[in-house]
This record gives structure tokens, C-alpha cells and sequence, in this order.
């Protein structure tokens, strides 16, 4: 008990009050905590300045940085108390969301995530920051455009900003994937093709300028693989064309549905109605490039890769495995995305063996018919809640905001119903990468996800899931039980607050699949566990050092929050944790 301790100290009648000092010895303490606040006793005459204290008001609580709680002081000017870097910054969360607890409280605060594609119309630093005060929880960086270099520059501004400015936005990796796409139209931000018109697509690279009414396509069996009569699809269907003719590499169409066509969008054609895929199907879910930028992000220590167009569950235990022999802090947390007809066909083994998934509605709606798109939605939100993996929901929730500042009614209608559904997370695409009004689409998918929660949560309307066992030990078993069993309590007695103390983030994310009606604060000792944990419904992550002993590290807790105007005393808390199996319930001293 006596080597180094962070010391904090607080009195009763200034209970803001908080300093920090150098260590000068080593004390050693009792332990007597309960009940709170504590009264210690100090075995050896504890040393440092207390000149600037005003004795007389101090009821002090002494909690150690590492959970130990002192008994008594009884403390005078001339007394000296050993204190070390103690101070209220010792537990750390994002400014955004300290901001919103102090101002609205914590039953306001927004459950549902919000990651933000970055692009052209977001990547300078101030840019990146107005999207963190917007509410963005994960960065996301498409790595099918854009440069190494861009790329790396992106995650630097992101970690300087949160090491800067105390944000804890994460950063989540896309892959390109073996998609057949078109070139990068020479530089153009897009072209248009009208009906009729005859167009070239080809695995030739043109020189610039671009002839007109030519695309390179990225595939080299291209040209082989189509039929004259094949209809070939730009982005799942936003321009169409059938194919005419094929003349050794060039392929002409004929335009049948006019449209915008962006840089690298994704090809598909159909045959006779149906996507033909025998040659998608065997180009490898993760091409030798896409390994490339998963080393690149492993280096760089991203917190989620997305990994594009998953077929089948051993792609992801591969990779799984492959990052955990190669991670050096913490790993990284692997997201499938559900973009194709093989990865519906095998999706629970692909949820099972991933650790979140995302509605990839862009692709998955080039693959299958459209008005299937709603109800693969609904089943893999519904999956994955039940399999315990955090789910987002992308593409096109916001799309007319690339261009205008409103979005129509029946994007906010779609953004409600994810938020409905409870999915984990939205994504901006587009949106936030390359549309004019970046922060107004964060800002409409943070005021509707808020509305619609109150809404929900105040009619008690939220249909009742059953929730599958899915502990594979009976450690977790007690674990999971414990979880479901205070998510129904909290909602019973109508708490505050959740906390949870958990050291690689499982408790948390039993508890937030419950989808209680009050947040869940999650404290954990890692700054890696404390950005995943950004992805996931209704938690509140806190980086926090802490001990096995519960009593300390909620007095320590209570302590802290309370110094920084996060919680008050009176509010109704109950506590989990992963090293005492227990569920306590108390108001906060
Ligand atoms: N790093 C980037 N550099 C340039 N443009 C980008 C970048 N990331 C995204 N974009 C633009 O934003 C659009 C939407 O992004 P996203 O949905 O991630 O890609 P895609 O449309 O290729 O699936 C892209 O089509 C592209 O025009
Ligand atoms: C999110 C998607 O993937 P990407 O934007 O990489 O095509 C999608 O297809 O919906
Ligand atoms: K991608
Ligand atoms: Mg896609």
C-alpha cells in the first residue's frame, strides 16, 4: 500500500476543490471507505503544502489513484498531506459529451453513433473539428480514393485533435475491396451521360484530357466478362447503359438511364435480370492492395477496418487473426460489411466471427432488387444486436444534402427508422465527404436520432427483443445475466445511470445490447477500448485507472464526476462491473 498513490483530496464544503502536487514519500493508508463520505486514518505522517487550504472546511476523502480510499484527517495549516498528480482531468472523456451531460443531463444525451466519411469537403483540420463538436464518434477514410499520404495526414489531424482538444473520435478504415469500379475521370469531380448516348468504358488508361465519353474500368477481365445485351449499372443503377459492342478491350453502351457518374464508381451488369457475378465471386474479398492498406492501418493503429464486400466468415478470421499477431496495442476491431448476395447468405457466421458489421445499403442495393434493401436492413440491425456486435446502418441517408441544405422528408423518415431499429451507428458518405453542407447532414442526423429516442423512450414503445444466450463460458454466462438483469432494474426503478466497469469492454456491450433507457457510462483503463467502445449504443466511454476493489472506484468516481459538474448527488446509479460480479445500487453521495 505504499508506493506510489495518486492522492486526490476534496472537502465537503468545496467538494470542486481538488490539488496536485509532487509526491514527497511514500504514505501508507487504512482502508476504512464505507460509508461514503469516508472518514481515513494515516498511518505515517502524510507530506506536501497545504498552505493553500483552508483547514477548517476540510472533511476530506482521500482516494488513491489506484482505488485505495484513506480514513481520516484531521488536518490543520501546519499539518502536510502527500499528494500527486491529482486532479480532475485523471478520468477522461470527450469535451463533446461533457459538454452535453452538463448542459441537458445524461437521460438527453444521444445513444445513437454517428461516423462521418471524410472527403475533399472535410479534411482540413477545422473542417475535421467542426464535425467532432458536430457529434461525429468514428472518422472514416474510404481507402478506394485518395493517397497514402492523404490518408495519413487524415489520421494525424484526427489524433491531434483529440489529444489537442480532448475529443475521442476513432477511426475506422474502409477497404477497397475486389469491386469492379471506373477510373477517377481524369481529375473531374463528375460527368454526365444522356440518354442515348454512346459511351466507351475500357481498361485502357487515358491519357489526360480524357477522350470524351470514355471510362477506364479497373478490371482487367472486363472487356472478356460482358455480352453484347448485358446491362451495365453505374453505382446500382444512378446511370444504366446496354451493351452494344465489344471491340478487343473497348466495350461501347448505349446510355438508357441518364445520370451523374462520380469518380470510381462501382460496376455492375446484369444478364437477363440477374447481377452476373461468377467473376466477382472469385476475385478475393481482400486483394494484395487492400493488404497493403490493412498493414498501413494496423501501423497507424486504427480503431475499426471495414472490410468491403465479405463473402464468407474465414475471410474474417484471417484478417482477425493476421491483425492480432501483428497489433501492438490493443487490437483493432474488424467490421464486415454486408454489400453482397454471398455475405447475406452466410450472415450470421459472418456477424459471429466479425466484431460489428455495417449495412453497406450502396452496394447491397446494386446486388439485390432495391425493395429487398429495407427488410436485409431490419434482419441484420436485428442479428446483430442479438449476436452482441455493434451494427451501422450507410449510404444514402442524407444523400440529397450533398446538394442542398434540407434534407427531403422521406430521408429524415429513413433516418428515423434506423434510429427506431436501434442500430448502433449512422454513417455519412458522400454527405460528409464531398457534399456542400457537411455539418447541417451531421446536424440532421443528431436532431433526428435525439427526437426520435425521446420519442421511443417516452412512450415505453420499443418492442421487447428477445435476446439470445450467447455465452461461450460460465464466467460470461454470470456476466450476461448480470447485465440483462440491471438493464431491467435500471429501467424498473427508472436510474440515472449504468456504470460499468470493464477492462476490455464486454460488460459494456452486453449492457448496451440490453438498449436500456438511461445511458451507460463506461468506464475503462485503456485509451484504445475506450474509441471502440464510440461505436456502440448508448455508451458513454471514460478512460479511467482503477482497482478491483469496487468501493474505491465508485467513491473515486463519484468524486470525480461530481468535480466536474458531471453528475450530483441524489442521482440514482447502478454500478457493474467485470471483477465483482455484482449489481449495486445506490445515489450518489
Ligand atoms: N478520400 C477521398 N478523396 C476524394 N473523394 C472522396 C474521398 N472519400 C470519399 N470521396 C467522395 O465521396 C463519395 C462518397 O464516399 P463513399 O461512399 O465512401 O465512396 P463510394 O461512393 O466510392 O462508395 C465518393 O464517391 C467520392 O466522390
Ligand atoms: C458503405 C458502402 O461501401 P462503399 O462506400 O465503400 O462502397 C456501401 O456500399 O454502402
Ligand atoms: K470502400
Ligand atoms: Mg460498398
Amino acid at each position: 500500500m505504499s508506493q506510489s498513490l495518486n492522492l486526490f483530496i476534496s472537502s465537503s464544503r468545496s467538494p470542486n476543490f481538488a490539488i496536485s502536487q509532487q509526491l514527497h514519500s511514500k504514505p501508507s493508508l487504512f482502508t476504512s471507505i464505507s460509508p461514503f463520505p469516508v472518514k481515513f486514518s494515516v498511518r505515517t505522517p502524510i507530506r506536501a503544502s497545504v498552505s493553500d487550504l483552508d483547514s477548517d472546511s476540510l472533511a476530506p476523502v482521500l482516494v488513491s489513484d489506484n482505488g485505495l480510499t484513506g480514513g481520516s484527517l484531521s488536518c490543520a495549516k501546519q499539518d502536510y498531506v502527500t499528494l500527486a498528480s491529482a486532479d480532475s482531468s485523471s478520468i477522461e472523456v470527450d469535451t463533446v459529451t461533457e459538454a452535453e451531460l452538463k448542459e441537458n443531463g445524461f437521460r438527453s444525451t444521444r445513444r445513437t453513433k454517428l461516423v462521418c466519411t471524410i472527403g475533399p469537403a472535410t479534411c482540413g483540420f477545422e473542417q475535421l473539428e467542426a464535425l467532432a463538436v458536430g457529434g461525429m464518434n468514428v472518422a472514416r477514410i474510404n481507402m478506394c480514393h485518395g493517397t497514402r499520404e492523404w490518408h495519413q495526414t487524415m489520421i494525424e489531424r484526427v489524433r491531434r485533435l483529440n489529444e489537442e482538444k480532448g475529443y475521442a473520435v476513432a477511426i475506422m478504415m474502409d477497404t477497397e475491396g475486389s469491386e469492379i469500379h471506373m477510373g477517377d475521370l481524369g481529375g473531374a469531380p463528375s460527368d454526365k451521360a444522356e440518354d442515348g448516348e454512346i459511351w466507351t468504358f475500357s481498361v485502357r488508361a487515358y491519357d489526360s484530357p480524357r477522350p470524351e465519353r470514355t471510362i477506364n474500368v479497373n478490371y482487367d477481365g472486363f472487356a472478356e466478362d460482358v455480352h453484347v445485351g448485358d446491362e451495365l449499372l453505374v453505382d446500382g443503377g444512378m446511370v444504366r447503359f446496354e451493351v452494344i459492342e465489344k471491340i478487343g478491350p473497348d466495350v461501347k453502351c448505349r446510355c438508357t438511364d441518364p445520370g451523374l457518374m462520380l469518380p470510381r464508381a462501382n460496376l455492375t451488369f446484369w444478364r437477363n435480370g440477374s447481377l452476373v457475378r461468377e467473376r466477382n465471386a472469385m476475385l478475393p474479398t481482400i486483394s494484395s492492395k487492400d493488404w497493403l492498406d490493412i498493414d498501413f492501418g494496423i501501423a497507424e493503429g486504427v480503431d475499426f477496418i471495414a472490410i468491403s464486400f465479405v463473402k464468407s466468415a474465414e475471410v474474417i478470421t484471417h484478417l482477425k487473426s493476421y491483425i492480432k499477431a501483428r497489433a501492438r496495442d490493443g487490437d483493432v476491431a474488424v467490421i464486415a460489411k454486408i454489400e453482397s448476395i454471398d455475405s447475406l447468405k452466410n450472415l450470421e457466421e459472418i456477424i459471429q466471427a466479425s466484431d460489428g458489421a455495417m449495412v453497406a445499403r450502396g452496394d447491397l442495393g446494386a446486388q439485390i432488387p432495391l425493395e429487398q434493401v429495407p427488410s436485409a436492413q431490419q434482419k441484420i440491425v436485428q442479428l446483430c444486436r442479438q449476436l452482441n456486435k455493434p451494427v451501422i446502418v450507410a449510404s444514402q441517408l442524407l444523400e440529397s444534402m450533398i446538394e442542398y441544405p434540407t434534407p427531403t422528408r422521406a430521408e429524415v423518415a429513413d433516418v428515423s427508422e434506423a434510429v427506431r431499429q436501434r442500430a448502433d451507428a449512422l454513417m455519412l458518405s458522400g454527405e460528409s465527404a464531398m457534399g456542400q453542407f457537411p455539418e447541417k447532414a451531421l446536424t440532421v442526423l443528431r436532431s433526428v436520432s435525439l427526437r426520435i429516442e425521446k420519442w421511443w423512450r417516452e412512450e415505453k414503445r420499443h418492442e421487447v427483443m428477445e435476446l439470445p444466450d450467447i455465452a461461450s463460458s460460465f464466467t460470461d454466462s454470470i456476466s450476461e445475466e448480470i447485465c440483462n438483469s440491471a438493464a431491467k432494474m435500471a429501467n424498473n426503478l427508472e436510474v440515472d445511470a449504468l456504470f460499468v466497469y470493464t477492462k476490455d469492454g464486454h460488460m459494456a456491450s452486453l449492457l448496451s445490447r440490453c438498449r436500456p433507457d438511461c445511458p451507460i457510462f463506461a468506464f475503462t483503463t485503456t485509451t484504445s477500448v475506450r474509441r471502440r467502445l464510440n461505436l456502440q449504443w448508448g455508451l458513454i466511454p471514460f478512460r479511467l485507472s482503477f482497482s478491483d476493489d469496487m468501493e474505491s472506484n465508485l467513491n473515486k468516481t463519484f468524486y470525480l464526476l461530481k468535480a466536474r459538474g458531471m453528475i450530483k448527488s441524489g442521482d440514482l446509479v447502478i454500478a457493474v462491473s467485470d471483477m465483482l460480479q455484482s449489481i449495486q445500487v445506490m445515489n450518489v453521495p
